[in-house]
């Protein structure tokens, strides 16, 4: 057995932090603080974070194979040229809805960027349901829409085959599995392969790892769990010092480390006073597993 061990790296102390990415050129860790409107990226060498901020709730990034980034701003989808500072709408979705906003998107093994919507949050996890809907940008720049309603669109991942899209609706307390065909982008087939237990709360963001097991982030859990997509079976819990456990993504040299953001948000002075690391970056190491490459989206 590895021995587990949890830091926090950036206190910076966002709102919520989430969708963090890997950017193995920078050799720095992207994400974004969605409340706190602004696309960070920590270097674990100078131990800074640079941020840029931008002008609506910013909800998930990803590389681009041309360089750069793509983000998901509001209800748009949108470049993001990060010397410049620079961010250009590429499209935009939800044109028929008044209070939504992109939340958790992640790109495909072959370069299509999945995201999807929620209403505007009242409170955490308090809004009006059933408004989000799940989309794709594809690289032409065209976007489809594979459902609506949605409560709030998360967590996403591919299987190690790409044959298996798997996707959380957080309010459902499932992790859900569709059946995945990497040539057209499209799912069908939808199932739930994993209920969350009440003391893990609700799921939030995840990443699938070497071995095909998902790790998902537990909001208000305060944890990362490891699941095992073909059994529906839980294989380990690693609890963090914060309970707003927002999302997880594999990096550093060989993919072999942990990043975990968390959130600040609903949380009174209390709580913030009992968990002060709440809002940060956390690294774990020695979990004896690595992670997939992030993907670059190919338009
Ligand atoms: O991190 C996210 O994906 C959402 O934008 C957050 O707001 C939380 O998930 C949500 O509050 C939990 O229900
Ligand atoms: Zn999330």
């Amino acid at each position: 057995m590895s021995s587990v061990r949890i830091e926090c790296v950036a206190k910076e102390g966002c709102r919520i932090a989430e969708s963090p990415v890997w950017d193995e050129k920078e050799g720095a860790l992207l994400y974004v603080d969605i409340t706190g409107r602004k696309v960070c990226r920590w270097s674990p060498v100078t131990r800074q974070v640079q941020a840029i901020p931008v002008d609506a709730p910013v909800s998930s990034v990803a590389l681009r194979k041309s360089g750069d980034y793509v983000i998901t701003l509001g209800t748009r989808f949108a470049a993001l040229k990060w010397k410049e500072e620079l961010v250009t709408t590429i499209t935009q979705v939800d044109k028929d809805k008044a209070n939504t906003r992109f939340n958790d998107g992640k790109v495909d093994p072959a370069g299509r960027y999945f995201a999807g919507t929620m209403a505007e949050e009242i409170r955490p996890a308090v809004l009006e349901r059933h408004q989000g809907s799940l989309y794709t940008l594809f690289p032409d720049l065209s976007v489809v829409r594979h459902f609506d309603q949605v409560d709030i669109s998360n967590g996403l991942d591919w299987s190690l085959d790409h044959k298996t899209f798997f996707y959380i609706d957080s309010l459902s307390y499932s992790v859900d599995a569709f059946d995945y065909d990497l040539q057209t982008g499209k799912i069908g087939n939808r199932r739930s392969i994993y209920k969350l237990e009440k003391e893990e709360s609700i799921p939030d963001g995840m990443s699938i790892d070497t071995e095909g097991k998902l790790w998902v982030a537990c909001y208000d859990g305060g944890r990362v769990i490891r699941l095992d997509p073909e059994t529906g079976k839980r294989l380990q819990t690693v609890k963090l010092p914060v309970d707003k456990t927002t999302s997880c993504c594999f990096g550093g040299n060989d993919y072999s480390e942990m990043y975990v953001t968390t959130a600040t948000d609903g949380m009174d002075k209390e709580w913030l006073s009992r968990q002060p690391q709440a809002g940060g970056i956390f690294k774990i190491t020695g979990l004896g597993v690595k992670g997939v490459p992030p993907y670059p989206f190919a338009g």
